[in-house]
């Protein structure tokens, strides 16, 4: 989808936070710089720290040169950038807050398009949305849209307590669920290439597919998150969410036309056919980790970090085996996995294809949609070694440097922010996932509650991750592609 220039403005609440200054400030700046931001674009930060406008745009500028994709600054992007000193509990703050919107928007003549982006705990939602409506920021003339971030909640219970108090204030078309593995493009590929290769759809099916593995290892140890990872584990920040997002992407029939209904629709049938998991389940199908220092001293132990229990419990590493129960998928497995403080880092999607019993090739012929650390489909392939008999060669195909070496890959925070001022929701998740994904994520919550205490610290920095989440695969006879 081109992205037309576009403006509007962003109540940025949680500026000065990690997410605001790694991915957001950046991704604004990016659109602005590629010119996708109109000159009617403003943007309020808002936290409870004293800055000026100055200083906040100091901060900005900061944030950019660190963040992703950055070469050089677009200094304007710097002047649409305003600050609000703001504690969202008191409703004085938001009153002032909404002064400084209106003069914002009167001085860049920005379009009646509001964005509230929630980049803050989510106990702050209620006295936010409150004081917002309290101040009358959203009686202003114009869209109201929010966008709040991943996990929604904790559980499938305190995900409808936010959303009840989040449609006192907006419309349900109004919520927009963050989730920005669906903004990648190399998520989107997948869809579009099973579009565009009637070779690709032919084959997306159990009888060419042997099993599907999405993993999304990670080099980064928990480094400064200790308290938020303390509450929520690799189950809640990555599984709930990107895997099963992705999964719901991958697996889904092919909707008769790319709309944002037809796409919904088809993911919720994906999410709705994975089925809850018993406690016996999750003994067999879900392999947990947490991580202890490294041999070299370049990794500390996760109960090592800051603000992590020194006796914690809380998963860096989670890998499961799940089934979509549609004729599409019987007896394929699907195969995911993530973990921090590992010796692989990459995000892909391993499309295992069949062999059949002639071939005597070791290495399975497989289709590869990346996005790190190269963009594009690989293929593996078997090919006849020249001069000899039948003997299989196995061959890389890609990804193609060709085509993609120069291309601009956004940033999937820069799609989905101009996604949400253009009012497009394709790429966001719906609330009826966000519901599976938790009905699915329970499930195995609880199933970790019955069981006994995870043997923690089990797989040790700069390695592949517990040695039983190889064992989840080869009792099936498959195997974890490895890409070192
Ligand atoms: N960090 C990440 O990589 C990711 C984060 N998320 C989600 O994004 C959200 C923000 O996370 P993150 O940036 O890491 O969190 P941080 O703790 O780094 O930032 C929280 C922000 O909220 C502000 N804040 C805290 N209390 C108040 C208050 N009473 N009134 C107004 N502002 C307040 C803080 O600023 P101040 O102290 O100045 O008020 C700060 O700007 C969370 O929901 C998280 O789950 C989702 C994906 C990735
Ligand atoms: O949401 C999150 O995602 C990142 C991984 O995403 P990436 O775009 O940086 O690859 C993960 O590191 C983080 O723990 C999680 O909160």
């Amino acid at each position: 989808m081109s992205k037309k220039p576009i403006g509007g403005l962003i109540v940025l609440f949680g500026a000065t936070g990690d997410l605001s200054s790694r991915m957001l400030l950046p991704a604004l700046h990016q659109l602005y710089q590629r010119g996708k931001l109109s000159e009617n674009f403003a943007l309020v930060g808002a936290s409870r720290k004293e800055m000026t406008d100055e200083e906040f745009q100091e901060f900005a500028r900061t944030s950019v040169e660190n963040g992703t994709n950055f070469e050089k600054f677009e200094e304007e992007f710097f002047n649409h950038c305003r600050y609000q000193t703001t504690d969202n509990i008191k409703l004085e703050d938001l009153e002032k807050l909404r002064e400084k919107m209106e003069l914002t928007a009167k001085e860049f003549e920005t379009p009646e398009e509001y964005i509230y982006y929630y980049s803050i705990a989510p106990e702050l939602y209620d006295e936010t949305t409150t004081n917002l409506q309290k101040a009358h920021i959203t009686e202003l003339s114009g869209n109201h849209r929010v966008i709040v971030e991943k996990p929604f909640g904790d559980s499938l219970e305190t995900a409808e307590e936010y959303h009840k108090l989040l449609l006192k204030e907006f419309d349900q078309e109004d919520i927009y669920f963050m989730d920005h593995f669906p903004g990648m493009d190399f998520i989107q590929n997948v869809l579009a290439s099973r579009f565009f290769n009637p070779l690709i759809e032919g084959i997306w099916n159990n009888q060419f597919i042997e099993n599907v593995q999405i993993s999304l290892p990670e080099n980064l140890s928990i480094g400064t998150r200790g308290s938020f990872y303390e509450e929520n584990g690799a189950l809640y920040d990555m599984f709930q969410n990107h895997l099963l997002q992705i999964l719901s992407i991958v697996a889904m029939e092919l909707p008769s036309e790319l709309t944002a209904n037809a796409i919904h629709e088809e993911k919720l049938n994906v999410l709705k056919n994975v089925p809850t998991f018993t406690k016996e389940q999750v003994e067999q199908k879900v392999v947990r980790g947490q991580y202890k220092a490294d041999s070299e001293g370049k990794y500390n132990s996760y109960r090592g970090e800051d603000h992590v229990d020194s006796d914690s419990d809380t998963d860096t590493y989670i890998a499961a085996e799940l089934t979509v129960d549609a004729p599409r998928w019987q007896g394929v497995p699907f195969y995911v996995r993530t973990g921090k403080a590992l010796i692989e880092d990459y995000i892909a999607i391993d499309v295992m294809l069949k062999s059949t019993d002639a071939v005597t090739s070791d290495v399975a012929s497989r289709m590869s949609f990346m996005a790190k650390p190269a963009y594009g489909i690989s293929l593996v392939l078997n090919q006849k070694m020249p001069n000899n008999a039948y003997e299989p060669i196995t061959t890389f195909i890609g990804p193609d440097k060709e085509t993609f070496g120069e291309q601009y890959v956004a940033d999937p925070y820069e799609n989905m922010i101009h996604d949400a001022l253009a009012g497009d929701r394709t790429y966001f998740t719906t609330y009826t996932e966000i519901k599976e994904q938790w009905r699915i994520t329970d499930s195995i919550a609880a199933a970790w509650e019955e069981m006994d205490r995870p043997d923690f610290p089990n797989y040790r920095a700069n390695t592949f991750g517990p040695i039983e989440a190889e064992d989840l695969l080869t009792k099936n006879h498959h195997e974890w592609v490895k890409r070192i």
